[in-house]
């Protein structure tokens, strides 16, 4: 069995406060991209998960979330037999892009398949928020408005459609790192997250553009100002917007023509600025399924 793991991009990040476990709760809208890792599952009846991976500096073991969440479902069920899965990673690592969250929720999809355990997307989802904040969404896909610390979703209308340059610089943020130095009483302007679901409803691209942000973004940019630079650059070869996505450091930029935006990879490619050059679009109405 061959499944796609689909990335994010976050194009709102608000943080309300912090709760007393240390988790912040969120407004996000979330929205999954054409670029993914490809997962490729195989019933064994050797006992346990095998895991292999493209690139040796990614974990094989415990510490990978294809890993965390295929046991998590195996020893529930009390599954006999095992599996063989191996990772093909294309999505940038500790990017903001939900790399790993994504993987781990396309081996929940493939457990339950291949198992035949009958669990349904919900079930899915509700066991997925004990790999991560991230993970249900992962298994939801689309456009969604994502609330609580991340796991409580809200179908909302498909994103207009249109194309998103991706640019991850040469440096790795940690998503924890990102959300203890941060300020809440500093954070100068929070996302108007519902005038961007108006402007979904109605279709308005440039609207929604107008509005997005990204309360993670100064602080990051303070520290690694390429970010800033990627994002002028995407901003001034006609990027309706750019931004940071998650806790960064990956910065996307939408636009509303392929040409604008291949010009504008081109230019972003000659530049050096980002390790990380890919030019691709939103996850269309209809394309939501893992299959390969
Ligand atoms: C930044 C985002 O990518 C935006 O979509 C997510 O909020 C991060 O989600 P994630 O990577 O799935 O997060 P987890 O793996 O659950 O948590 C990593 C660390 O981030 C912090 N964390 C995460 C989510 C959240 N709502 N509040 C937090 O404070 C916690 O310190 C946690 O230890
Ligand atoms: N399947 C996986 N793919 C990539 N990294 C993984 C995976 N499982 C565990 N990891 C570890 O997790 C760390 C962060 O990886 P990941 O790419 O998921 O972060 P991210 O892009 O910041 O995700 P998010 O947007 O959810 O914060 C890596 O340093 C890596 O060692």
């Amino acid at each position: 069995m061959r499944l796609r793991a689909l990335a994010k991009i976050n194009l709102g990040l608000d943080i309300l406060r912090k709760r007393e476990d240390g988790y912040h709760e969120v407004r996000m809208i979330m929205q999954t991209i054409q670029m993914y890792d490809v997962l490729e599952m195989k019933r064994v009846r050797k006992p346990g998960i095998s895991l292999s991976v493209n690139y040796s500096y990614i974990p094989n073991d415990e510490r990978n979330l294809v890993y965390k969440a295929a046991k998590l479902l195996m020893d529930e069920f009390q599954v006999k037999g095992g599996v063989d899965i191996h990772l093909e990673k294309f999505i940038p690592v500790a990017a903001g892009m939900a790399g790993g969250s994504s993987d781990a929720a396309a081996a929940l999809v493939g457990i339950n398949r291949i198992f035949k355990l009958g669990l349904s997307q919900k079930e899915l989802m509700d066991r997925a928020v004990n790999i991560g904040a991230d993970v249900p969404y992962c298994v939801m896909r689309g456009t969604a408005l994502a609330e609580g610390i991340g796991e409580k979703l809200t179908r909302i209308t498909q994103v207009p459609d249109c194309f998103v340059l991706i640019g991850k610089p040469g440096i790795n943020v940690s998503t924890k790192a990102a959300y203890e130095s941060l300020q809440l009483d500093k954070i100068s302007s929070h996302p108007d997250i519902d005038g961007m679901i108006g402007d979904i409803e109605r279709g308005d691209l440039l609207a929604m553009t107008q509005k997005m942000g990204n309360v993670f973004e100064p602080g990051i940019i303070e520290k690694y100002p390429v970010i800033g630079e990627i994002k002028a650059l995407m901003e001034s070869h006609g990027a309706l917007k750019a931004m940071m996505s998650g806790s960064g450091p990956t910065v996307f930029g939408i636009f509303d023509d392929r040409e604008k935006m291949e010009a504008a990879a081109e230019v972003l490619r000659e530049s050096r600025l980002a390790k990380t050059v890919f030019a691709t679009e939103v996850m269309k109405a209809g394309g939501n399924t893992n299959d390969k």
